[in-house]
């Protein structure tokens, strides 16, 4: 997904870079698939391989979590789990909530995910009256008049705004203001933040515009490549190849 961050040091505490950091999840959801398979042990080709990621990079990584495995073993599988879970800080439960609880909010509200990898969705808030009270994924949507008072009273850290555009830095500020230090945006809106709030951002349109320069880049290799196989006047090649 595409993220961006903002008033971020390129290395964070530890000495760890962003870039390893960003990686983490990567291996943790390989090496989870792995657990619930009870495989003991995996080299850092297969782990490699698995998260999509290249083997050295792996190795280097892991060294940043003092992690070298065992030569002609590989990584205890269930030890990097444990490792990796707490570097992120997911062995412990991280409250969040989400703001704007339209079609997209009430899909992330429904997401199973989130619980398993140690985040409680703790308030679905939104602005429209209409809204308040009405039970989204098992939990009753809250006016944001109350949003300060949610997030002191549950000790929330992380926010989630799923809210149009136009109301998006209003709500990152006052989710600011309230405590919350790092939020996940969906509204395609570039949010300002004081030092130390970390943002990412979700942009699913951006994604796709991604893959559609590759698609064209593709299609513009594929006609280059069928333009060279014919002759210069536009005629099939004397010889073929075989
Ligand atoms: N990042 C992505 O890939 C992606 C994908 C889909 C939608 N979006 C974005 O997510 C946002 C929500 O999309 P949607 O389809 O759910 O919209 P929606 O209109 O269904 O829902 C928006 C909700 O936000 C609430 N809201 C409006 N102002 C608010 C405020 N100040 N505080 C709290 N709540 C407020 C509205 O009452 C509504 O319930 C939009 O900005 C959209 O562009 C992003």
């Amino acid at each position: 997904m595409a993220t961006g961050r903002n008033h971020r040091p390129a290395t964070r505490s530890r000495g760890i870079p962003e870039a390893t950091v960003a990686r983490l999840p990567l291996y943790l959801r390989a090496l989870t698939a792995l657990s619930e398979r009870s495989v003991p042990t995996v080299s850092s080709e297969e782990l490699a391989a698995a998260a999509g990621v290249n083997s050295a990079k792996l190795r280097k990584d892991f060294s940043y979590l003092g992690s070298y495995g065992t030569r002609g073993v590989g990584y205890d599988v269930e030890y990097l789990v444990y490792q990796i879970s707490r570097e992120l800080g997911l062995t412990q439960d991280w409250p969040v909530v989400i703001v704007g609880i339209g079609n997209l909010g009430a899909a992330l509200a429904n997401y199973g995910g989130f619980a398993s990898r140690g985040f409680r969705v703790a308030a679905l808030i939104d602005a429209d009256p209409a809204m308040a009270g009405k039970p989204v994924a098992g939990i009753a949507v809250q006016h944001t008049d109350e949003l300060e008072s949610i997030i002191s009273d549950n000790g929330v850290s992380i926010g989630v705004i799923a809210t149009p555009a136009g109301a998006a830095q209003q709500v990152c500020e006052r989710l600011v203001a309230a405590g919350v230090t790092s939020i996940l945006n969906f509204a395609p809106t570039v949010l300002s933040v004081p030092d130390g709030v970390d943002v990412r951002k979700v942009d699913l349109s951006i994604e796709l515009q991604i893959l559609a320069f590759h698609e064209q880049r593709k299609a513009g290799e594929e006609a280059e490549a069928a333009a060279s196989r014919k002759g210069p006047d536009g005629d099939m090649p004397a010889v073929m190849p075989a």
